[in-house]
């Protein structure tokens, strides 16, 4: 399939872009980073644990359940037992927006953390849907039979040779906890844990382990036999999928890697049927990104930066736009420079797809108030002889959709008495009926169920900022816990909305 294409403004794409690709955005990218460990294991298994545990509800019949985030329903299970899954969950707030739930993120968690232990690199997807309860309690567990699981495998859509595979590809990382489970860990074991195999990265050493007998796999050779569901899927088919004389067995360390990138790859594509994922996502050559219009004594400011993926070019980039009403710019368009060029990280996992950092040509313009702005381009000239070229949205062009419902980031800010962040929004010709409203996405970390929920808020008159420039401003306190807003404004019974993203909103 070819990668997702970015049509300016696409929400969904561009903060999973920020999530995947942008160091600064990317906290899921940077906590898996070199494997890194947490409670005597690593953060990485205990992400790709709870990856196949939220799967494990999926229905291949009924095309229920899946990667759906129903995990964070049912955690507290004891086929979900371990403090790994509550601290990944955490983990995983704050990406969350209108747009983007908790369920992509998951996914983001396993593609970095197979990833960051070095191994493949999984493509991503995303347009989960997060699901508003738990799921069945079809998690396998160690103490069922092979019939059972080879039942859970075909529910989840996996053969008997990918349950195999996928199982193997799992128990790469990490291993059981005695705590958890003292009835398969009957030993006492270093750090209470009996690893799967005695490599900490992503790679097939539980394969040549469990072959060449030196395997300490406890669900292959722990003392309680009923528990040995490793022993019993692994050699369900006479060992062909496992063994080494077979030149397409999980012992060839490509063949590894290759079968479990296609098989995580479709372990977290496994997602209830009404859901349709995108194309998955690369960093994209070009990203519109932080746009916003406000009024600015006497003018309409733009503030826009057009990303573009570092090269050692030494770019230069002209911003061009049209009026919206009327006529003032001239033929060729309106222009601005960049006025400034900032570099911006790359995260780990956008390293690995060859992409080291971003540079982020930025533009600040002033746009004449009476005729404002309908759409707006860019040339660039890489200055190495070659003609300029234009970035247009695919030819489509950036088109700003209205300028009535504006976010005003001057005219917001932190109010020092409350600690809470002022937005104001403007309104162009507001009568007096004009009603403005919000909804943000919160992010409770105290929160027993730790998934993102949805703040409604009202604006009422801004007191403090009268009309200027034939705006009128809204004023709101926002909570704290607050990233992302959509506000939604309803002038002379039109209906307008308005998202302002974090970046946006903070100035960062
Ligand atoms: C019949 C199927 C399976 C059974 C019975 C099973 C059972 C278990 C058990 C008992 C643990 C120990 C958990 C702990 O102590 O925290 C574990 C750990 C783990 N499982 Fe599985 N598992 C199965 C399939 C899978 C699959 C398909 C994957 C992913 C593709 C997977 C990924 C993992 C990982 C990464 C860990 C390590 C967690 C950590 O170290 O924190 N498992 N599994």
């Amino acid at each position: 399939d070819s990668a997702a294409v970015f049509n300016w403004p696409d929400p969904l794409l561009d903060s999973l872009d920020d999530t995947l690709y942008r160091q600064a955005f990317a906290l899921v990218s940077l906590l898996a980073t070199d494997c890194a460990p947490r409670d005597d294991t690593t953060v990485a298994a205990q992400w790709l644990r709870l990856a196949y545990h939220d799967t494990a509800t999926h229905n291949s019949t009924t095309g229920t359940g899946g990667l759906d985030a129903s995990i964070a329903f049912e955690f507290t299970r004891s086929q979900d037992v371990g403090l790994g899954m509550l601290e990944s969950l955490q983990d995983f707030l704050g990406p969350q927006n209108e747009y983007v739930g908790m369920a992509d993120i998951i996914a983001i968690g396993a593609v970095n953390a197979v990833a960051g232990c070095g191994g493949p690199v999984i493509p991503f997807r995303g347009g989960r849907i997060d699901a508003t309860e738990a799921g069945p309690a079809t998690v396998p567990e160690p103490q069922q039979d092979l019939d059972s699981h080879i039942a859970s495998f075909k529910a989840q859509g996996f053969n008997e040779t990918e349950m195999i595979a996928l199982v193997a590809c799992g128990h790469s990382l990490g291993g059981v906890r005695q705590v958890d489970f003292p009835l398969i860990v009957t030993e006492d074991v270093p750090n209470g844990i009996q690893t799967f195999a005695s490599t900490v990265g992503f790679d097939n050493t539980i394969v040549h382990e469990y072959l060449n007998g030196t395997t300490e796999n406890v669900l292959v050779v722990g003392s309680n036999i009923t528990t040995r569901s490793d022993l019993r899927i692994f050699s369900s088919d006479g060992n062909a999928t496992m063994q080494s004389e077979n030149l397409h067995s999980l012992a060839s360390p490509d063949t590894f890697n290759q079968v479990c990138a296609d098989l995580i790859e479709r372990m977290i594509n496994t997602v209830p049927s009404t859901v349709t994922l995108t194309d998955p996502i690369e960093p994209f050559d070009f990203k519109v990104w932080n746009t916003i219009l406000f009024p600015r004594s006497g003018s309409l400011a733009f503030l826009a930066t057009l990303r573009i993926i570092h090269s050692d070019l030494n770019r230069t980039v002209t911003m061009f736009w049209k009026e919206r009403t009327g006529t003032f710019c001239p033929e060729a368009g309106c222009s601005a420079p960049a006025f400034q060029v900032t570099s911006a990280g790359a995260s780990s996992l956008a390293n690995l797809k060859g992409v080291e950092s971003f540079d982020l040509h930025s533009f600040n313009a002033s746009i004449d108030l009476a005729t404002s702005i309908s759409h707006f381009w860019f040339e660039v000239d890489d200055n190495d002889g070659s003609a300029p070229f234009i970035v247009d949205n695919h030819g489509a062009n950036f088109t700003i959709e209205q300028d009535v419902l504006l976010f005003d980031p001057q005219r917001s800010g932190l109010n020092l008495t409350t600690f809470e962040f002022t937005m104001v929004v403007g309104v162009k010709d507001a009568p007096t009926s004009t009603s403005v409203t919000g909804s943000s996405t919160i992010i409770d970390d105290n929160a027993v169920i730790p998934l993102p929920s949805t703040l409604n808020f009202t604006f009422t008159l801004d007191e403090s900022h009268p009309p200027a420039d034939g705006y009128t401003f809204y004023t709101s306190p926002i909570s704290r816990l607050a990233f992302h807003s959509m506000i939604c404004a309803t002038v002379n019974g039109t209906a307008y909305s308005l998202w302002v993203p974090f970046t946006s909103a903070t100035g960062l």
